[in-house]
């Protein structure tokens, strides 16, 4: 491929100028549009609807004319960047952010959406092949101007005097878009996706998709760009059903969470797993040994059996009084009402009212016998409407449901597991074969907040538990029959208002109420209408399945994880980033099969991210050396000519030394990160606080990220960039985390720009190669 930029010359500027002619009329078009979109959602703000339908219908439109509007400002900025010169059409094609066509849809639209198969060139051609492109074309603009072109001539017989590149695509606007400063947060890559990244972001949406890429080959920003496109190519599918994206944590996700707004596309769910089920938000922190055997798949058991050690048989038997006659509930009684209850197969809650059934029915069986025993040692004296009518005071009595509850509990998650890590008989119980240590590690107090490994947990309950909604069904039931009675007498009024002796001829065709309605469908009007976005309703409910799942940092999660994370899309339509490189978590995973493969088996595929957009080359040499199996498997796009360096002081000095080190980054352009070892935390942010006070703090994994400096646990810089990166004691980060060598790789890729390294005491080897400062 040819790539050239054009220069300040006549032909340039006449260029520029006729591409602003097209932008200027491109913006009319999206102010036209706007205009429209205003008025429509006026209209529908303005009606007032008479009934629950009528509501819905509202709703619905004004959702769809927001999302519109929210598409249309968010394709202001940058509207239009790319133009391909087609070797056998004489209009030229007009890639941007947004899909224009002219009011009278003429053939060729004015603007393609970049999602669009007829914008995929703008990407993937190459001068080998072309794909019946001539000329590929980036268009600069700052506000609604044009304030650059840059082109790449495909057809290397008209490129004679332009010399052979690398393969990038538009590379020197990669370029400027690398070499910026970053925000502290995420921007859309719409105009510079590479063709490895497009074909990830086209990708057949069926099917599990992993992609494996080392530090700063865009994975997160591919995975972005994918959900974008998903939602555009499959978007009623995906309205209905929604998109979820799992990031490592909430400070990620705020990174991250412009980027999607920004392509216009808003009803999408970010959750991590602490936030995963809806109404709790887990994120106690916790040791990692812990968090690693709550991953472990032999959770499933201990949970099930936990449940079963709350379906409880009697030691002895329990005495119940009935209107002063004394009956016995024995140990087999207990058993047989269970053994009921198991033999519905339905979950334990929605089980209980055949066990209270069961008990109710064992009792009043005793009552009668008791009561109508014949005094001559006969048959029962009872019939069977007798018997029927001791069963409703054995339902009615206090005792018996406190039995039952003993017996055969109503739980919820939260409390079937929080009793089960309160007690250690009940681990005990559930976790046969496991060695004490193990079982000490999951006990703690009932008070204890939950963490993000609990999630899980609480979620496999779930699915044992189920709920008992029998009340609420009964209720329901009544209400509606309520209803239902009250719109049959309103229409039998109607009817009735009708004087039948004044009726003329004309009148009597008019038609009433009730020949349009029946009570049935009148009493639906007052149905309640549930009017939140797919988006709202999927995150406030536990069952929701997505249309397609989006993980990030994926090589975090444990076997539990998983599991949540597979329930929640049965469909498998699924893209899954990470590097099994930069594993943090005990839990996690040191490969993709040993991640999957008891999941999924070969239900799986992988493609690979090879090129390194953030990380300059000389600071990746560096990283490579940590990298667990040592070669490198990325290719730096860049060099900057900065070499990242090592600054050893006394270990008494270290704080200060930072502080002093930070203070001359945060002098340089752009983002500054800190990372530190979380025993080291308070004194290192002490001492920089004291030369730049603004210095925010992140041992919470839930700040969000500023455009100034920040101090980081090696765990919370997990998916984000800095400009400049102090990375401190890295020995310490070593040694502290689960995988202690990955953290540090982590934590040195994290730079745009600038990197070093302040450490007391030996540095690891691996970084022996920095230069000293
Ligand atoms: N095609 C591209 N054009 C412009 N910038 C890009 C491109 N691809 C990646 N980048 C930039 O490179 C940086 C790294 O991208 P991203 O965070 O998506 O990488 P990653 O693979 O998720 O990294 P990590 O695994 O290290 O967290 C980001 O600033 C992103 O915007």
């Amino acid at each position: 491929m040819a790539l050239s930029t054009v220069r300040s010359t006549d032909s340039h500027d006449a260029a520029i100028a006729a591409e602003q002619q097209y932008v200027t009329a491109l913006h009319q078009r999206l102010d036209t549009l706007r205009a429209r979109t205003v008025h429509r959602l006026d209209e529908a703000l303005s009606t007032v609807p008479h009934n629950p339908q009528a509501i819905g219908e509202r709703e619905a439109q004004v959702e769809l004319y927001t999302q519109r509007l929210v598409a249309l400002d968010a394709a202001e900025s940058g509207l239009c960047f790319g133009r391909l010169d087609r070797r056998d059409a004489d209009v030229p094609r007009y890639v941007g952010r947004i899909g224009l066509s002219t009011e009278e849809g003429r053939e060729e639209p004015l603007l393609i959406d970049w999602r669009a198969p007829a914008a995929q060139p703008f990407y993937t051609a190459t001068a080998l092949h072309d794909l019946g492109i001539r000329r590929r074309r980036h268009i600069r603009t700052r506000g609604r101007t044009v304030v650059g072109i840059a082109d790449e001539t495909l057809d290397l017989t008209d490129a004679a005097d332009v010399t052979e590149r690398s393969g990038l695509v538009g590379e020197s606007v990669l370029l400027a878009a690398l070499n910026a400063s970053r925000t502290g947060r995420m921007t859309d890559i719409v105009r510079t996706i590479q063709a490895e990244q497009d074909r990830i972001i086209r990708a057949d949406h069926r099917g599990v998709l992993v992609v494996q890429g080392g530090p700063g080959t865009g994975k997160t920003a591919v995975a972005l760009h994918r959900a974008a496109y998903l939602l555009y190519t499959h978007r009623e599918r995906l309205a209905r059903s929604g998109l979820l994206i799992v990031g490592p944590s909430p400070t990620f996700l705020r990174y991250i969470a412009d980027v999607l707004p920004s392509l216009g596309e808003t009803g999408v769910v970010l959750a991590d797993l602490g936030g995963l089920r809806p109404g709790l938000r887990a994120a106690a922190p916790e040791r990692a040994e812990v968090a690693e055997l709550k991953g472990r798949l032999a959770m499933v058991d201990v949970v099930a059996a936990a449940l079963k050690g709350r379906q409880a048989v009697l030691d002895g038997p329990a005495q119940i009084t009935l209107d002063g006659t004394p009956l016995r509930f024995t140990k087999a009684d207990a058993a047989r009402a269970r053994s009921r209850a198991r033999h519905t197969s339905r979950l334990h809650n929605e089980a209980r009212p055949a066990f209270g059934a069961a008990v109710i029915g064992i009792l009043a069986q005793k009552y009668a016998d008791t009561l109508g025993a014949d005094v001559l040692g006969g048959a029962g004296l009872l019939d069977r409407q007798d018997v029927a009518a001791l069963r409703q005071e054995v339902a009615a009595e206090p005792a018996v449901h406190a039995l039952i509850d003993r017996l055969w509990p109503r739980l919820t998650a939260e409390r079937l597991v929080g009793e089960l890590f309160a007690s250690p008989a009940r681990i005990a119980a559930a976790t046969p074969g496991w060695t004490d240590a193990e079982r000490r590690l999951l006990h703690r107090p009932a008070s204890a907040p939950w963490t993000p490994a609990d999630v899980p947990l609480l979620e496999e309950a779930d699915e044992l538990l189920g709920v008992d909604d029998s009340a609420q069904r009964a209720t329901a039931r009544r209400d509606r029959q309520r209803r239902l009675r009250h719109a049959q007498e309103t229409l039998d009024l109607l009817h009735g208002s009708r004087s039948v002796d004044n009726e003329t001829e004309d009148e009597s065709e008019e038609l009433s109420a009730g020949d349009l309605l029946d009570a049935e469908g009148l009493a639906g009007r007052h149905d309640e209408v549930d009017t939140r976005t797919t988006a709202e309703r999927a995150s406030a409910d536990r069952s929701w399945t997505y249309g397609h799942v989006i993980v990030d940092e994926a090589q975090e999660l444990s076997p539990m994880a998983w599991r949540l994370l597979l329930r929640r899309c049965p469909t498998r339509s699924m893209t899954v980033v990470g590097d099994v490189a930069q594993t943090g978590s005990a839990a996690g995973a040191s490969s993709w099969a040993d991640a999957l493969d008891p999941q999924l088996g070969s239900g799986w595929r992988i493609e690979e991210l090879t090129v390194n957009y953030r990380t300059p080359a000389e600071i990746m040499a560096v990283a490579d050396q940590v990298r667990s199996g040592n070669g490198a498997t990325t290719t730096a796009v860049r060099s900057t000519g900065v070499h990242p360096w090592a600054l050893g002081v006394a270990e008494a000095d270290l704080a200060d030394a930072v502080a002093e080190a930070a203070a001359a980054f945060d002098k340089e352009d752009g983002t500054l990160g800190i990372v530190v070892p979380r025993e080291r935390l308070d004194a290192v942010t002490s001492a920089v606080r004291d030369r730049l006070p603004a210095v925010a703090t992140g041992v919470a994994t839930d700040a969000d990220l500023p455009d100034g400096p920040v101090v980081l646990a090696p765990e919370a810089v997990k998916g984000l960039e800095f400009d400049s990166v102090l990375v401190v004691d890295p020995a310490g980060i070593v040694g502290e985390g689960a995988r202690g060598a990955n953290d540090l790789y982590v934590a040195l890729t994290r730079a745009t720009q600038r990197l070093g390294v302040v450490h007391a005491g030996a540095l690891p080897p691996a970084l022996a190669g920095l230069a000293p400062r």
